[in-house]
């Protein structure tokens, strides 16, 4: 388990994140999110211990120090050596035997699809190949924690997937992960608890479905409907975006008004599509970025 509680760090008059609190359990994955300069990297730098609180306490078992993978924003391979090479040095240092750490580099590279063989040298790889080979870095020893700081930039979307399963394999297995992105899509896919980040304050937390309820079911797309435009000037609609002529995607000031929408336009008689829904992750994004 780990445990932050109320921390903050400043770097001299400067608050780069601020009374951060949150507990993590075996096999949960956290995602933090936020814009360029949130505090996100200041964070797993004092999950790592590579920099102090200011103010507050991380509490977890130091025998776990030994076992984490992290992978860095600033990828850390040398260029000029080989795949093996690197991966073998780091398998060594969390202890594993050579040939034991050989045959899981060629599982992993098969499993992630690395296009290269383990004798090539990083220089020669493609950005996401290479990416991967610092994946394979993290999650070959089957660490207890994994910290991936923005895991997805550079890679496809076929080669996302790939990660998103090797993460979620990971957190089957007891993993606790913590991961940083801009894509709300993964974030989606992959999070037990959210935690949104801006000017170093936590401004969104808790699990998804607790986040999308929040903001209630206030979007509203209705399809196939003749007298759309009649929706021009209807009380509660805050923004109306009109198409085909029968359609129209819609903001709603709280979620109640889509009953008495719904009621209105089925006097008309038969609509096709009414599909009442939570904000994207996206949109809540923008939301609280602002
Ligand atoms: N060592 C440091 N000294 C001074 N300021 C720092 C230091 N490290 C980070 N900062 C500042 O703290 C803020 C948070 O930075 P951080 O790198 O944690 O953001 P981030 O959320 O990871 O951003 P990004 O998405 O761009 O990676 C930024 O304004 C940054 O300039």
């Amino acid at each position: 388990m780990i445990e932050f509680k109320n921390v903050s760090k400043n770097f001299g008059n400067f608050n780069a994140v601020s009374n951060l609190s949150f507990k993590l359990n075996k096999g949960e994955i956290l995602s933090l999110i936020g814009q360029n300069g949130a505090g996100k990297s200041t964070t797993f730098h004092m999950l790592l211990d590579f920099i102090k609180p200011t103010k507050g306490q991380i509490i977890w078992n130091k025998n776990l120090k030994r076992n984490i993978g992290y992978m860095p924003e600033e990828r850390g391979l040398y260029p000029k050596e080989s795949i093996k090479n690197q991966i073998l040095y780091f398998a060594a240092l969390h202890g594993m035997h050579k040939s034991k750490a050989y045959v899981e580099l060629k599982k992993w590279m098969n499993k992630l699809n690395v296009v290269g063989e383990p004798n090539d040298h990083i220089e020669s790889l493609s950005k996401g190949n290479a990416q991967k080979v610092q994946l394979i870095a993290c999650l070959m020893f089957s660490p207890e924690l994994l910290i991936l700081d923005e895991p997805f930039s550079g890679l496809d979307p076929v080669n996302a997937d790939l990660l998103i399963k090797a993460i979620l394999e990971a957190k089957n297995n007891g993993t606790m992960i913590i991961f940083s992105t801009h894509n709300m899509e993964n974030v989606e896919k992959l999070s037990d608890y959210i935690i949104m980040l801006s000017h170093g304050k936590t401004v969104l937390k808790g699990d998804i479905h607790s986040i999308y309820k929040q903001f209630g079911r206030t979007r509203l797309s209705i399809e196939g409907y003749k007298n759309i435009k009649l929706l021009e000037d209807f009380p509660g609609i805050k923004n109306i975006d009109f198409y085909n002529d029968d359609c129209a995607n819609m903001e709603l000031e709280n979620e109640n008004v889509g009953k008495t929408l719904f009621n209105k336009i089925s006097e008309d008689g038969y609509v096709p599509v009414f599909d009442q829904h939570y904000p994207s992750l996206d949109s809540i994004f923008k939301l609280k970025a602002k």
